[in-house]
């Protein structure tokens, strides 16, 4: 049987529209750097970054060659299927103009989460899809992953930090990765997947949250970010097994999100460990 999905699906975003909207509105986006096809937007942002580009680039792609998660994994984008974008902050430099201080390093370990806050916020808003986020960045519908983030210092970046989001949007059933389970808005039901609306009110809700994440100094409480986090967070009160950067493993239930993004989880003996990395399983 034939596909489905023609290309009449898969329109080009329409590169004016964004344009426009990154310069009239009050976000801190600066550039934008719209790719037909690239290895890694992330790497694109990691490049403009060392060259001493300043905070607000964002780099899009309808294609990723090398689109990449953690550790070096995989990350599908086939063209114009789904939403491929890095931006490019610098959160130890503070802007007067805006009032912002300097964010202390220790905060930053918030991007990803604040990045998730804005997708979720998008997804749910526009699509109208019941997603959650996984402690801490991956956007899931059920037990299905739909996006995922990737925040990353950048080595001789002068303090640089680049936040990659990747939402499957229209891709297909044979297009998704085998190796766990995913779908995309589209398959999940979503009430929009035109591409153009979805990528708008997404870097204008990343803006809105890293605005006030910045006025706030990196306070997740202040700017009432680790809150809206709690809110959309579905790893909170479920039994997890989570795999340690160490290779030891830790099961129990996430009891919370800390103050500095770590996930709490308390063991069977009701002692509490906060985990700063690692890969989590919801067990029920
Ligand atoms: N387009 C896609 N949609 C959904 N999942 C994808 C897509 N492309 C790749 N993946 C999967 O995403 C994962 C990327 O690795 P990464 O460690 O960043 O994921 P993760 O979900 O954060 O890890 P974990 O869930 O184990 O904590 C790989 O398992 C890969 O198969
Ligand atoms: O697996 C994850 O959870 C993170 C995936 C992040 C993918 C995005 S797509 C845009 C940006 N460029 C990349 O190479 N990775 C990120």
């Amino acid at each position: 049987m034939s596909s489905p999905y023609t290309d009449l699906d898969r329109p080009p975003l329409n590169a004016r529209l964004l344009s426009r909207a990154l310069v009239t509105e009050a976000g801190p986006w600066t550039r934008l750097d719209l790719r037909a096809e690239t290895g890694s937007t992330n790497a694109d942002a990691a490049g403009a970054a060392r060259a001493g580009e300043p905070e607000g680039l964002v780099v899009v792609a309808e294609r990723q060659t090398a689109g990449r998660g953690r550790r070096d994994r995989a990350w599908t984008s086939p063209a114009r299927a789904g939403i491929t974008l890095s931006v490019l902050l610098r959160p130890g430099v503070p802007v007067a103009e805006r009032d912002w201080p300097a964010v202390p390093p220790a905060a930053y370990g918030w991007l990803p989460l604040l990045a998730g806050v804005a997708l979720v916020e998008t997804v749910t808003r526009l699509a109208e899809v019941p997603a959650v986020l996984k402690w801490p960045n991956d956007l899931m519908v059920g037990d299905l992953k739909c996006a995922g983030i990737l925040a990353e210092g950048v080595p001789n970046g002068v303090g640089a930090v680049v936040v990659g989001i990747g939402l499957n949007v229209t891709l297909r059933e044979d297009e998704l990765p085998t190796d766990r389970p995913a779908t995309s808005l589209r398959l999940a039901g979503a009430a929009l997947t035109d591409r153009d609306p979805l990528l708008r009110a997404l870097l204008r809700g990343l803006g809105d949250w890293y605005g006030r994440w910045r006025g706030a100094g990196g306070d997740a409480e202040d700017s009432g970010l680790r809150e809206a986090y709690l809110h959309h967070c579905g790893t909170v009160g479920r039994a997890v097994r989570v795999q340690l950067p160490s290779g030891a493993e830790l099961v129990g239930e996430a009891a919370t999100v800390d103050a500095g993004g770590q996930l709490v989880v308390r063991d069977a003996g009701g002692v509490q460990h906060s985990v700063a990395a690692g890969d989590v399983l919801h067990v029920r």
